[in-house]
Parts: C-alpha cells; sequence; structure tokens
C-alpha cells in the first residue's frame, strides 16, 4: 500500500499569484472516500473572493509580463509547469487518490496526462506566434486586410471531481497558451490537487493573476463567475443540470460558454468479433475505468443476440477479477465512488432498476469486504427496456445496462436512444459496418474496436445534451481566442459615397 500519510498543505485561495484567506473565512472539510474520513479543509470561496481574482486576471492582461508575452514565452511557463507536475508526480498522485478515491495507477496516469497537456498546449503557443496575424488577399488596390488571433481575456473554467487535475488543466493550458488570464474553480468534492497546482505556479514564477484557483461550493463561488460581467467566457465541464444554470447566467451577460456535459453512450458489439476476451475487456474497461465516473463511459452495452449469452459469460469473468480494495493498495482496479452523496444515487439507481423489472445480473452492493467507504461492486444489469430510468439517465458509477439486438438497423437506433451525444463505440471486424456506424452514430467522439482511449490531439465534446464546444486538439485553443479582423483603406483617392460639399 501507498504511503497515506502524505501531508495534505493547509492552502488558502491563490490570487493574484499569493495565499490569500477567502473574505469570509469559510472551509469545506476533504473527504477520503475510502475512509469516510476528514483530512483536511479547503477554503471555500465567495462573490466577494471571485471580485478580487477577476480584478487579479485584469490586471495581469493589462500588464507587459503576462498581457505581452508572445506564445514562445508563455511556452515556457507551460514547460515548466509540465516538468514541476512530473517532478511531484508520486505526491499528487497520492493526493488524487486520497481525495478523489481514484486508484493509484489511475492517478498516476493522469499525472503523466497533465503534463503531457501542458507540453502539447506549449507547442500550440508557440506555433502560435506564426499564426498571430494572417493577411487576407482580398484581390483589392484600396483595402488591405488581415486577421488577428488574440486571447479572449479573463476566462472563468469551472470543473468536475472525476479527473480533478486533469479535466481541470484541459482548460487552463489552453486558455494560458492563447495569452488568457484565468479563474479555476474546481469541485468542492475534490479540490486538492489543483490548490497544489497554485503552489507549482509560484513556485515557476508564472506572471501574478495569470491563474488564478477559487475553491468553493457551486452557487457560491461558481455562481458568482459564471455571472461577472467582467468575466469574458465560461468554460464548463459537469452535470447537465449545472451547465444549463451557467448558460441561463451567461445568456444575461451574453457572455460566450463552452459546456461539456454528461453522457450514455453506447458499445455495440457485433457477433464477428474475433476474440470475445479482447471486446469483452474493452467493455469493462470503457464502463468500470474510474469506477464508472467518466463523462464518456460506455454504460450501454448493445450486443448481438446470437452471441450474448457467450459474450455475457465472458463479461461476468472479467468482472469477478477485478480487486476492489482502497485506491492505494497495489493492483486495485475499482475503488470507492466520490462521496456519500454519489454513493447513494448509484445504489438508488440500481434499486430503482431492479424496481422496474432489470434484472441484476452481478453486483449491485457494496463489497462484503469493505466495511467502510464508499464502494459499490461493479454491476451489471440485463433485461432492460427503453422505457427504464437504467437505460435513459447518466448513473456516474460502476453501472453497464445491457440490451440484445438482431440487425444492424436495431442496433444504430438502439445506440441514438438517447438524449446525450458524447461518445458510442463499435466492435466489429467488418470495416464498412464500422463506416457505417461511425455516421450513423449521433456523437461528437467515436471508438473502433475500443472504448476510451483519449488524446491531447483530438477534440473533446458532444452533441445534444452533451452539450457543445471543444476541449483540447487545436480546438481547445481557439476556443480562448478571439478572432479579429482589420481592413486598412489603403487608396488615395476619396472614398466618393455622398457628394462633396465643396463641389457644390
Ligand atoms: N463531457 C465531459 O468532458 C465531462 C467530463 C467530466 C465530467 N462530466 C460530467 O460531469 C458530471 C459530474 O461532475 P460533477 O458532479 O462535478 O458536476 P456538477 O455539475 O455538480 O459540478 C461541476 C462544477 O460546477 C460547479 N457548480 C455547481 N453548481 C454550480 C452553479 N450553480 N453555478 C456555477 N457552478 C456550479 C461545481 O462546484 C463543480 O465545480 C457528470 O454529469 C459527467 O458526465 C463531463
Ligand atoms: N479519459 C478522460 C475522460 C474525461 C471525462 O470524464
Ligand atoms: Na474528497
Amino acid at each position: 500500500m501507498a504511503n497515506r500519510n502524505v501531508p495534505i498543505s493547509r492552502r488558502q485561495l491563490y490570487i493574484g499569484g499569493e495565499w490569500r484567506e477567502p473574505v469570509k473565512k469559510n472551509r469545506i472539510p476533504i473527504i477520503n472516500p475510502a475512509t469516510e474520513e476528514i483530512i483536511g479543509d479547503i477554503p471555500a470561496a465567495t462573490a466577494e473572493d471571485v471580485d478580487i481574482a477577476v480584478e487579479a486576471a485584469r490586471k495581469a492582461i493589462a500588464r507587459d509580463d503576462w498581457g505581452s508575452t508572445t506564445g514562445a514565452q508563455r511556452a515556457k511557463y507551460l514547460r515548466a509547469i509540465a516538468a514541476k507536475v512530473l517532478e511531484k508526480k508520486s505526491v499528487l498522485a497520492t493526493l488524487e487518490s486520497l481525495d478523489s478515491g481514484k486508484t493509484l495507477f489511475e492517478s498516476a496516469a493522469d499525472m503523466d496526462d497533465v503534463a503531457g497537456c501542458f507540453e502539447y498546449y506549449a507547442d500550440l503557443a508557440e506555433a502560435l506566434d506564426s499564426r498571430r496575424k494572417t493577411p487576407v488577399n482580398l484581390n483589392s488596390d484600396s483595402f488591405k486586410t488581415y486577421v488577428l488571433r488574440e486571447p479572449l481575456g479573463v476566462v472563468g473554467l469551472i470543473t468536475p471531481w472525476n479527473y480533478p487535475l486533469l479535466m481541470a488543466i484541459w482548460k487552463v493550458a489552453p486558455a494560458l497558451a492563447a495569452g488568457c488570464a484565468a479563474i479555476l474553480k474546481p469541485s468542492e468534492l475534490a479540490s486538492v490537487t489543483c490548490l497544489e497546482l497554485g503552489e507549482i505556479c509560484r513556485e515557476i514564477g508564472l506572471p501574478s493573476g495569470a491563474l488564478n484557483i477559487l475553491t468553493g461550493l457551486g452557487p457560491e463561488a461558481g455562481g458568482p463567475l459564471a455571472s461577472h460581467p467582467h468575466v469574458d467566457k465560461i468554460s464548463f465541464t459537469g452535470s447537465g443540470p449545472t451547465g444549463s444554470k451557467i448558460m441561463t447566467a451567461a445568456a444575461q451577460l451574453v457572455k460566450p460558454v463552452s459546456l461539456e456535459l454528461g453522457g450514455k453512450s453506447p458499445i455495440v458489439v457485433f457477433d464477428d468479433i474475433d476474440n470475445l476476451d479482447i471486446a469483452a475487456e474493452w467493455t469493462l474497461f470503457g464502463i468500470f475505468a474510474n469506477t464508472g465516473q467518466v463523462c464518456s463511459a460506455t454504460s450501454r452495452l448493445i450486443v448481438q443476440e446470437s452471441i450474448a449469452s457467450a459474450f455475457l459469460d465472458r463479461l461476468l469473468k472479467w468482472t469477478k477479477n477485478i480487486k476492489i480494495s482502497d485506491p492505494l493498495e497495489e493492483d486495485c482496479k475499482l475503488g470507492p465512488v466520490v462521496s456519500a452523496g454519489q454513493y447513494e444515487k448509484v445504489l438508488k439507481f440500481i434499486s430503482n432498476a431492479k424496481s422496474e423489472g432489470a434484472t441484476i445480473l452481478y453486483g449491485g452492493k457494496r463489497p462484503q469486504h469493505l466495511k467502510k467507504g464508499y464502494y459499490v461492486q461493479p454491476t451489471i444489469i440485463t433485461d432492460v427496456n427503453t422505457s427504464m430510468e437504467i437505460w435513459k439517465e447518466e448513473v456516474f458509477g460502476p453501472v453497464l445496462c445491457v440490451k440484445t439486438f438482431k440487425t444492424e438497423e436495431e442496433a444504430i437506433e438502439l445506440a441514438n436512444d438517447t438524449k446525450y451525444g458524447l461518445a458510442a463505440a463499435v466492435m466489429s471486424k467488418d470495416v464498412k459496418r464500422c463506416e457505417r456506424f461511425t455516421k450513423a452514430f449521433q456523437t461528437g467522439i467515436i471508438w473502433i474496436n475500443c472504448s476510451q482511449p483519449t488524446f491531447n490531439q483530438l477534440p473533446w465534446g458532444g452533441k445534444k445534451r452533451s452539450g457543445f464546444g471543444r476541449d483540447l486538439g487545436e480546438w481547445g485553443l481557439e476556443s480562448f481566442l478571439n478572432i479579429k479582423q482589420v481592413t486598412e483603406y489603403t487608396s488615395a483617392e476619396p472614398w466618393a459615397f455622398y457628394k462633396s460639399p465643396s463641389r457644390n
């Protein structure tokens, strides 16, 4: 077992390059979901702190040491942050696991991804210098024109708890690469590593106010950020209901938003797959990785009837082999869900499915060997119909529901039978069929013969009620840029639209 005595620093809000006590001095307990113990606390920002942070961010943009930097200069800061994350990887990964219940293996992988994301956007920041000004040829003797890519301004980044640091960095890295000043509001359920990012920014000498970190409750800290008149954009990842509130607040000021919301993604498995074990492992990974708390989790298995029984049998064998334990234990592959609230919610989904007539084929309870902690067994539910809650609603826990199909048309209809549109996966060795599914799936992300692999270079986001806008890739950077056209009249001749008074 890794050392659970890694000290959790008692941090304040990170504003204007300094640690600052919240104006109202309130704090929120940090709970370790594996033990249910309070292991520290985080500061709770309110509207007053949001005002101070927005002011610090505005000043950063007005100052040359941030507001006039080139992309190449900002890239140096991003690379320095990446190097520090790797230097502190083991401590950061342990803190992430203690705070969120994520397995240590996954927390360590997240820290690599965090560093990789900063490095990726450092490259894009450098490349931005040559793309900053793009001449546009109008074939005109009278006008010279060009287009500028400029930082959008002060941006609010509101993020969830499932990948506490990584989801924040998907926004922080491109925002800083673009030259924006950012205010990050991570989830109150898991903010520890985001506060440690503040310490890293301080250590590497990031200009003050370029990144500010306000921990606190959603309505108290996130709400005032979303409705602040001097915040130019909100980039949000989280649940649909909160996304809707943020969009409503932003709409009052015509403030742009991007929303990365939930999902109920399908994985369609055809009978032509060569290897049931390979398909079973991807299906498992698609729903049980990060204890199912993944926005893109493929939580609806749609399997061809002819192999359904054999495939479920194989799935059960793999599922029984998953090690469920304290996330710091070696080889743990399924930790607790993040909080008591989430634990109750997941168990309620399972009991509702049962009441509606579904069968709990496996799991559905707390594992017997774990008396404390918010643990739920990996759960597989069959005899599901399309009017059931378990088919329609996002559980955000380790719960897979299963339906069978006979024809390709039926599989497509079932796959798209959801209000969400984040991701979808198809498992088949028929290349043409995979192409047909790529076209038919109503989502922003498609996986073929796999589920969940995620790369910094590729756009991340959905359609329908999974939101709009894209994180990651060049699209992530563009979302923090203002596109400004410049038109210059270069002719010496008068414009001659009006009759000249000198000719009267
Ligand atoms: N599409 C994606 O990329 C993606 C990634 C991860 C998680 N998610 C989604 O996130 C959800 C789980 O995360 P969660 O429970 O943290 O979501 P949540 O909506 O409860 O909270 C997300 C963030 O919003 C803040 N918030 C809450 N109320 C607010 C308000 N009134 N005004 C402003 N901010 C407010 C929270 O404090 C938190 O920081 C799931 O639905 C999941 O699918 C989506
Ligand atoms: N693999 C990262 C997925 C992020 C969304 O929850
Ligand atoms: Na926690």
